[in-house]
């Protein structure tokens, strides 16, 4: 299974293509716009999110509420784009379009280094597809994955555990379902389950944004009741845990990922780390601690996948960080008109999407299916195996 998305932050649409879902994959387009609109949301989010209003528009793949086998074609519309037809215009009369070529690079950003690389002196050339705009397709593209996890007894929950000098404690998987960690999360204005902790992340969002700064943050994915044995040791490209970090840093500004207890290893002692092998007649294999976030060899255990990525601060600050002009080489402040100046709670969003995306694709290469019915009958039938084996 794979995707491409296409599309600029301020072009007529994005576009998405899905190949390799199994048909018969229950769809609903509402649980899509949905996950759309969680992230849109998030104290600290800036002033285009006023502007757009995403909402999925199926054009192929699916028909009466399955997926059908076919590739499966979105879009979503950027609603800005009216205000940018001119600027945007694939035409080549430039004129008007050359007069408000983008000539400032901003640090933090692609525009430099990717005006280099592809030879743009114009940076709006570049600015455009690197911008998270893009996390919106993903968004969608996750949301299809859910639904084929879902039908699989999969659940995929995602959170914030910190907003810069704000963090909360490690949760405990067994006195919080994954129900209520969506629940709990959905009613945060930052995705904290801490209500005490999300009135300082609140704060500290406000401060920083009075002082024309931002901040970033940590935010954990869990699955849960996942088959043991997704992703495997044999090839390094094959490791599930080694593929879903790299999901979590190819979100815009991640600098990082961890599983289970994650860099907390390295202080540790091994005694503190393993996680222990019990077995019961009810349960089959389990274990007392996950400290390793159900990995064990690239591989699931059945444990919850428990991961983690740190977002940076957002890099277009109201306070200005020094840079270069390319046409003049003269130094300037960079001023901007808009931005999101924390963007954490609709990054654990694209996180969980993304890890979504990642655990299906496992999925699917190990219990090869053409259709849902298939892939459902050999999942049960690998959590049976696992019990008596
Ligand atoms: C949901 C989301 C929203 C973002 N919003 C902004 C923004 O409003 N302004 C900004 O400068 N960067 C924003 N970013 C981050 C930039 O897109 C990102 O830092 C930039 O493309 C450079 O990529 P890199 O940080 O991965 O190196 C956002 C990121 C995410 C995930
Ligand atoms: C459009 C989205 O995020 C954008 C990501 C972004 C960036 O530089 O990454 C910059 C801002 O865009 P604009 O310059 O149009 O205000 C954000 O609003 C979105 O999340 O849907």
């Amino acid at each position: 299974m794979r995707y491409l998305t296409a599309g600029e932050s301020h072009g007529p649409q994005l576009t998405m293509i899905i190949e390799g879902l199994p048909s018969r994959v229950p769809f609903s387009k509402e649980k899509v716009d949905e996950e759309l609109l969680r992230r849109q949301k998030g104290h600290g989010r800036g002033r285009r999110m006023q502007i757009e209003s995403d909402e999925v528009q199926i054009l192929s793949g699916i028909r009466f509420g399955m997926t059908t086998g076919a590739p499966v074609a979105l879009a979503i519309e950027n609603k800005d784009w009216a205000k940018w037809t001119e600027i945007m215009s694939p035409k080549p009369e430039q004129d008007e379009a050359d007069k408000r070529r983008v000539s400032r690079p901003r640090p933090g950003h692609a525009d430099l280094n990717g005006a280099i690389k592809y030879g743009h002196r114009d940076m709006r050339d570049v600015l455009e597809r690197s911008s998270a705009r893009e996390t919106a397709a993903r968004v969608a593209v996750g949301a299809v994955a859910k639904q084929l996890l879902e039908y699989c007894g999969i659940k995929v929950a995602g959170h914030v555990v910190r907003i810069g000098s704000v963090g909360t404690e490690r949760l405990d998987l067994s006195r919080l379902t994954l129900d209520e960690i969506r629940e709990k999360s959905e009613a945060s204005l930052v995705r904290c389950l801490d209500p005490e902790a999300e009135q300082a992340m609140i704060r500290e969002i406000d401060a920083a944004k009075a002082e024309g700064d931002s901040l970033g943050g940590v935010v954990e994915v869990i699955v849960e009741n996942v088959p043991v044995g997704l992703g495997s040791y044999v090839h390094y490209d094959r490791k599930l845990d080694a593929r879903i970090t790299q999901a979590i840093v190819s979100i815009n500004a991640f600098k990082g990922a961890e599983v289970g207890i994650g860099f907390e290893a390295g202080e540790r002692k091994g005694s503190a780390v393993h996680d222990e092998i019990l077995w019961s007649e009810e349960q089959g294999y389990y274990r007392k601690t996950n400290r390793l976030g159900g990995f064990e060899g690239g591989m699931t255990n059945g444990e919850p996948i428990v991961v983690r990525g740190v977002m940076k601060p957002i890099p277009t600050l109201y306070k200005p960080l020094q840079s270069v002009d390319i046409d003049s080489k003269e130094p300037f402040a960079a001023s901007i008109e808009r931005s999101d100046n924390c963007a954490v709670p609709a990054a654990s969003v694209v996180a969980e999407s993304v890890v979504a995306w990642e655990v299906a694709k496992a999925l699917l290469e190990t219990f090869t299916s053409d259709k849902a019915e298939d892939l459902l009958r050999e999942v049960e039938r690998r959590h049976q195996e696992v019990k008596g084996f």
